[in-house]
């Protein structure tokens, strides 16, 4: 989704929205927001399956309309295998900035019924702040269950969801 807000004082802002799926498998290590967190099993995927990381990323991308990350980062690249999603995250973010356009705020959920997260949160909001560069009162992340129902309830998966406004660098 890309959205254009002009202001009365000409301050143009874009925002975009991002949702990502991964499954939780055995053997592998759960890692949200950079964070690894001690959990019986982990997240699939070809990256290290960050999949907060991923929402962000694909609503950065949203707010520009460039794409997903799925088209930056194709998930049959050697390169990509193993990977920190949150280096991604950074190189998302130079691509953003080349744009002209700097993180004015994110919001973000994280579906998961367990393990609980809220520990761990503060360490995510950190991490994303310094990959984001902004401040980390503008880095929002919640944790919610799903009371049990779905493919989160069941703990098939964890999912997340994510919402940035982007501010353009010449309107500071
Ligand atoms: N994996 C999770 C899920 C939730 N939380 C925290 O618990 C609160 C209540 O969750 P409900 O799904 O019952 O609304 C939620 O607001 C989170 O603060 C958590 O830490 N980890
Ligand atoms: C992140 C990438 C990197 O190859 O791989 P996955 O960890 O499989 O994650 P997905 O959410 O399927 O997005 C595709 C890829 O960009």
């Amino acid at each position: 989704m890309s959205l254009e807000v002009r202001q009365t004082g000409g301050l143009k802002i874009k925002v975009g929205i991002g949702y990502d799926v991964h499954a939780l498998v055995a053997e592998r290590s759960l890692i949200l927001g950079g964070v690894k967190i001690p959990h019986e099993r982990g997240l699939l995927g070809h990256s290290d399956a960050d999949v907060l990381v991923h929402a962000i990323m694909d609503a950065l991308l949203g707010a520009l309309a460039l794409g997903d990350i799925g088209g930056h980062f194709p998930d049959h690249d050697p390169r990509y295998r193993g990977i920190s999603s949150l280096s991604l995250l950074k190189h998302i973010m130079g691509l953003i900035e080349s744009k002209g356009y700097r993180v004015g705020n994110l919001d973000s959920v994280i579906m998961a019924e367990r393990p609980k997260l809220a520990p761990f949160i503060a360490k995510m909001r950190s991490n994303l702040s310094q990959a984001m560069n902004v401040k980390e009162s503008c880095v929002s992340v919640k944790a919610t269950t799903t009371e049990r129902l779905g493919f989160v309830g069941r703990e098939e998966g964890i999912g997340a969801q994510a919402i940035v406004s982007l501010k353009r660098l010449e309107d500071e």
